[in-house]
Formats: C-alpha cells, structure tokens, sequence
C-alpha cells in the first residue's frame, strides 16, 4: 500500500489532532478528579509521546551528528511516553511506581541506539527503535491485562487489544523497512510509516476512549459507594441501610431466618463534644463504629440512623443470640480506651434490641419499620433506666423466648451482666 503525500500529511494531521483531544479529555478528567492518580501520568505521557513522535518524525531521514543525537532523543521521549501510559495504568490500581525501572529501560535503548548511530547504522537504529517502541505498547497491554478485575473486563481487554494494535504497528513498521535493506529503506518509508500511522490511529483513538470510560466507570462507582455510606464513620447511611436492609429482611423471610434489631445510642454525647470539643466526638464515633464493623458478621447491616445513633440488623439470630452479641458490644465500648490526642476517653453506651421471628416476618405481622420503633423504643426505656445497658423490646415472641440461666452461666462473671440481666428481667417481666 502506497499514500500520496496529501493523505499521509492529512493522516499524520488526524493522528494529532486525535492525540490532542486525548489530551484535553484526560485534562478535563484529572480535574473533575483529582484525587485519581491515573490521568495526571497520562497526561505527561500524552504529552511525551506527541514531542517525541514530532521530533523523531521530523528528523529521521536527517543525516549529521547532530541531528541523529536529536532523533535518538526524540525517539527516547516518545518509547518514555508510551511506558508511562502504562505507568499510569498501575497507578490508577493502586499498584507500585516503576518509573526508575522504565527510565533505565528508555536510557539503554537509547544508548544501543546512540551505538547504531555512531556506527554508521541509521537503519538498524530505525529499527531498534521501532521494536522497543512496540515493546513498550506490549508492556502497555499486559500491564492493562493484568489489572483487570470485576466490573472492568470489557475496558481492560479493549485497552490490551488497542495496545496490540499499536505494538503491531510499530513492527510492521519496521519489518517494511528491513526488507528495504540499507539501500532502499529511505524510499520505503513513507509506506512503513502510512502503515503505523493508520493502526496508530485505531489503536491510540480507541485505547484514549476507553482510559476515558475507565476513569469515568471508576468515578460512577465511587460516588455510588459514596452515596449509601456515611463518610466519617463508613457505615451505611440512612439511603444504603434503607435499600439494603428491605432486601435482607425479604431474604430472611424467605430463608425462614428471624430477624433482631439493635438501635445503639452513645450515653451523654452532647457532653462529649461540650466538653472535649466537636473533634472528639468524632473519634468516639468512629470508635464505635470500628468495634460494630470488627464485631458483626458479613451478613449484618451497620448503619449511621443520624447523630449518634446507629443500628445494626442480625438475620439469623434470636433473641439469647442477640442478647449475647448486645452485651458484649456494650461491654467492649465501655472498656475501651478512646486516645483523644491528650488524654484517653471512656464512654457508654445504651443499646434498644428489637426481634422479629421468622412466622412474624413470613406473614408479615411486622417489618422493618415497626422493629426499629420498637428498638427505639426499649433504647429510651435503657436511657431512662440509667444508661448503659440493654433493653429489649417486651414483644410476644420476646417475652415467649427462653433466656434460662444457664445463658447467663455460660458466660457469667462477665462485668456487665449484671444491668443486663436486669434489663432481660425487666423486659420480661413486662415491665417496659
Ligand atoms: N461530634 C459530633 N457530634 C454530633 C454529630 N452528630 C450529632 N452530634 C451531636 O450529638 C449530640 C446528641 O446529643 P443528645 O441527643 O442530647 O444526646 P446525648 O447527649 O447523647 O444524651 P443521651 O442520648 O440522652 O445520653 C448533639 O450535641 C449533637 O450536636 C457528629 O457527626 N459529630
């Protein structure tokens, strides 16, 4: 295949035009999100890649010292721009830096080059440099490849696929200019580069879109996650607990599983933040929360109800189950030591505990709503009995249940037992 001048200069032009598009669309995206370390290496390789595809472009067919030294370095920039789109990449995963490796990779195939060069060999440095170049694509894709997960297949194979075109490209490119020999290859190429030129074009156009979508997919992600969790502490906020508890609460009906519900609210809070300031209130509610996320188990819900409530939701535990888990939560915050900075501070907490059985759930005598009034309401009785303890709500299936002693044996001489079997006797004797 053979390009007249007029549509090799149009494609060299809509190659450019295409890299500075990617160019301001990577911009765009490193602004709108800035934390995200993959566009701003991006952007330096873009940058990279189009002063070294000028200045090589410009100068290979230039003879003299000065200008080989000029295209060698022109060539090195741009092979250092494409390493660092795969920098970028492991960047953007979170994976480790491995720029000095990449800097002596570009410094000693520029030093073979610069050999080449000195030796009378513009070919064979040509040709050098176009095997690195396509190398460095290779790299490129398995660096994509390899950071596939869930979610991004399609994106990650689609940039692996882009980066095989190019590397592709590039060795097309230079297998066009070894047949040429050393006394023909300065007429053959303009072919040689019409054909990297054209799968440049696919190749860069589509892997520019899809470092775009992979970014943009990543944000939509983040902001999901973040629209559902509250941000000082991680739990779920009001929205996430909401979507996900009905689900739960539908599966565990489904599964014949019981439900329980636990509404904790820290003891004296307002005196917390009165007289320790707003910041540490902070930490005792991201204390809390830390033991409430070590404490549950993957299938229980935790969320922030707002201030200093929280709930969480148990499928599959009854009420001594629920009882046990209760106190010992209550009984961890009460010991721990909160380190404010200047001094460490112990607080407490009561804990309202709701039940529903898996009948009541399946026939639908209670759901989600009525439970957390009914925690709500055994958390006030707890406040009004004196503060850290438990209450649970008195409901049929609660007073029913058989929370013998040999629960309480079980784990006896526990500290906090005491205000709870309190609170059980209370509950049960109906004595709300
Ligand atoms: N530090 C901090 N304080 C908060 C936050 N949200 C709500 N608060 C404070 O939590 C306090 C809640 O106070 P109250 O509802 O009177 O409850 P309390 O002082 O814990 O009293 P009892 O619950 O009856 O033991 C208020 O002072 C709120 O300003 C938050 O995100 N951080």
């Amino acid at each position: 295949m053979t390009l007249g001048v007029p549509q090799y200069w149009a494609l060299l032009l809509a190659l450019l035009l295409l890299s500075v598009m990617a160019l301001a669309l990577i911009f765009m995206l490193r602004r709108v999100a800035p934390e995200q370390p993959g566009p701003a290496v991006w952007m330096r390789a873009l940058g990279l890649v189009l002063l070294g595809m000028s200045v090589a472009g410009l100068t290979t067919l230039q003879t003299g010292w000065l200008w080989r030294i000029v295209y060698v370095a022109g060539s090195g920039t741009l092979i250092l721009g494409i390493g660092m789109l795969a920098e970028g990449l492991r960047r953007f995963r979170g994976g480790p830096s491995r720029m000095r490796r990449l800097m002596a990779g570009v410094l000693a195939a520029a030093a073979v080059s610069l050999v080449l060069e000195m030796m009378s060999q513009p070919l064979y440095s040509l040709l050098w440099m176009s095997a690195v170049a396509g190398l460095t694509w290779l790299g490129v894709g398995v660096t994509a490849w390899r950071g596939m997960r869930p979610g991004f297949r399609a994106i990650h194979v689609g940039i692996a696929l882009s980066a095989a075109v190019l590397t592709t490209g590039w060795w097309l490119r230079g297998s066009f200019l070894a047949q040429a020999g050393p006394s023909g290859w300065r007429q053959a190429l303009p072919e040689a580069n019409a054909w990297l030129l054209i799968l440049s074009f696919v190749g860069s156009g589509t892997m520019a879109l899809l470092l775009v979508l992979l970014v943009n997919f990543r944000l939509a992600e983040r902001l999901r996650a973040q629209a559902v969790r509250d941000p000082l502490t991680g739990a779920l906020n009001r929205r996430g607990f909401e979507d996900r508890s009905s689900r739960l609460m539908a599966l565990s009906a489904q599964l014949g599983q019981s439900v329980t519900v636990l509404v904790l609210d820290i003891d004296h809070f307002k005196s917390v933040n009165d007289q320790h300031g707003h910041h540490v209130g902070d930490l005792v509610l991201k204390a809390l929360s830390a033991l409430a996320h070590r404490a549950k188990r993957e299938t229980d819900l935790f969320a922030r109800l707002g201030g200093e409530e929280f709930c969480l939701v148990l499928p599959g535990t009854d009420v001594p189950g629920a009882r046990v888990f209760a106190e010992r939560l209550r009984h961890s915050f009460e010991t721990l030591e909160i380190d404010t900075g200047r001094s460490f501070l112990r607080c407490t907490m009561s804990i309202g505990v709701a039940y529903a059985s898996a009948p009541m759930l399946q026939d639908q005598r209670v759901d989600l709503v009525d439970l957390l009034h009914q925690a709500d309401e055994a958390l006030y009785e707890a406040k009004r009995a004196g503060r850290n303890r438990l209450r649970f709500y008195a409901s049929a299936e609660v007073l029913s249940s058989r929370l013998d002693s040999r629960l309480f044996a079980s784990t006896g001489g526990h500290s906090g037992f005491g205000a709870s079997r309190q609170t059980w006797a209370d509950s049960a004797a109906g004595r709300r």
